[in-house]
C-alpha cells in the first residue's frame, strides 16, 4: 500500500497537491499524478509539486542541498516552471520548518529561483529572464460560437507562452465570451513543438491588465504565475516600456509583476489549505 503525506494549497486559486519527498523515493508516475490531481477520484489540483532534494535530480548541476521543485501538470506531463506553484512550495517549506526564511532558493527545471517572504504575507519570486517574440504565431479560439484568430506574442519564461493582446475591453467583452474549454490552436503548428500556455489579455489601465489562460497540460485555470509574467512582458514589448510594475488580474485574484533589464519578479499570495495522508491506488501492471 502506498500512503503518502500531502499538503494542498493554491496561489490565486491555481491549486496544487504538494508532496515532500526529501530522498526522492516516491517517484509518482503519470497515472499517479493524474489521480492525485483528479477532483473527483483523488485530491484535486491543477498540478503536482514534489519537493525533493536536488542531489536526487540527475539533471540538476547546481547545489545538491537545495530543494528542487518537480512540477507536473494535471495530465501527468512535466513542466519547467510554475510561478504560482513556487510560492505555494516556498510557503510550505517555510511553514513546516523545512527551509529558513525569509528567502528560500529553489531549484527548478528552468534554473535557480529565489522566493522572498514579504512583510504583508505575500511572496516575491525572481522569475529569471523573459524573452518575447511579437507576432510569432496566429492563435485561434471560439468566441460566442464563432472561431476567431489573433496574432500572438511568443514569450519564454522558462516555460512557453503565447499571449494574445486584445486591447481595451470591448462590449460585449471578448475576454469573457471566449470559450477555453478546449485548447486554442496556433499556426504555424510546429512553432511550439512541446505545446504552449495561451493567455488572452485586456488592458484596463497603463500598467493594469486582465487575463484568462488555457494552460498546457491542465486546461483553463483561474491563474498562471508564469502567464502573468508573460502578459506583462508582451504588453511591455507592445508599448515599448522596458521596465516597471504591472498589476495583472486573473480570475482567481491579482499578482504584481516587475520587469527590469529583461528579467522579471512576481509577487502574490500563497495559501495552504489542507494537510493529510493519501492512499494511492495500486499501480497498474502491463498485461
Ligand atoms: N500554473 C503554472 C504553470 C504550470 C505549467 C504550465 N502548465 C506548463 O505546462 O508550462 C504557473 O503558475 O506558472
Amino acid at each position: 500500500m502506498r500512503s503518502w503525506t500531502f499538503a494542498k494549497g493554491h496561489g490565486t486559486l491555481n491549486d496544487f497537491v504538494l508532496l515532500v519527498d526529501r530522498h526522492g523515493l516516491l517517484d509518482p508516475d503519470e497515472d499517479d499524478v493524474r489521480w492525485l490531481c483528479d477532483r473527483r477520484a483523488g485530491i484535486g489540483g491543477d498540478g503536482l509539486l514534489r519537493a525533493v532534494k536536488a542531489e536526487h535530480v540527475p539533471s540538476w548541476e547546481g547545489d545538491g542541498s537545495l530543494w528542487f521543485m518537480d512540477y507536473r501538470n494535471a495530465d501527468g506531463s512535466v513542466a519547467e516552471m510554475c510561478g504560482n506553484g513556487i510560492r505555494v512550495f516556498a510557503r510550505h517549506l517555510l511553514d513546516s520548518g523545512l527551509a529558513d526564511g525569509p528567502e528560500v532558493q529553489v531549484a527548478t527545471r528552468s534554473g535557480l529561483r529565489t522566493v522572498a517572504a514579504q512583510p504583508d504575507g505575500r511572496l516575491r519570486v525572481s522569475m529569471g529572464p523573459v524573452r518575447t517574440t511579437p507576432d510569432a504565431v496566429q492563435v485561434s479560439a471560439p468566441v460566442a460560437g464563432e472561431r476567431r484568430s489573433w496574432p500572438a506574442t511568443a514569450v519564454d519564461v522558462g516555460n512557453p507562452h503565447a499571449v494574445v493582446l486584445l486591447g481595451a475591453p470591448a462590449t460585449p467583452d471578448v475576454l469573457d465570451a471566449l470559450d477555453l474549454s478546449a485548447a486554442p490552436s496556433w499556426v504555424p503548428a510546429d512553432h511550439f513543438p512541446s505545446g504552449v500556455n495561451v493567455e488572452f489579455v485586456t488592458v484596463l489601465g497603463e500598467r493594469h491588465l486582465r487575463m484568462r489562460v488555457h494552460e498546457r497540460g491542465s486546461g483553463e485555470t483561474l491563474s498562471c504565475g508564469t502567464g502573468t509574467v508573460a502578459v506583462a512582458a508582451a504588453h511591455a514589448a507592445r508599448v515599448g516600456a522596458g521596465s516597471g510594475t504591472w498589476r495583472v488580474d486573473v480570475r482567481g485574484g491579482t499578482v504584481e509583476v516587475e520587469l527590469a533589464d529583461g528579467e522579471a519578479w512576481m509577487t502574490g499570495p500563497a495559501e495552504l489549505v489542507a494537510h493529510g495522508e493519501v492512499v494511492l491506488p495500486d499501480r497498474r501492471t502491463a498485461a
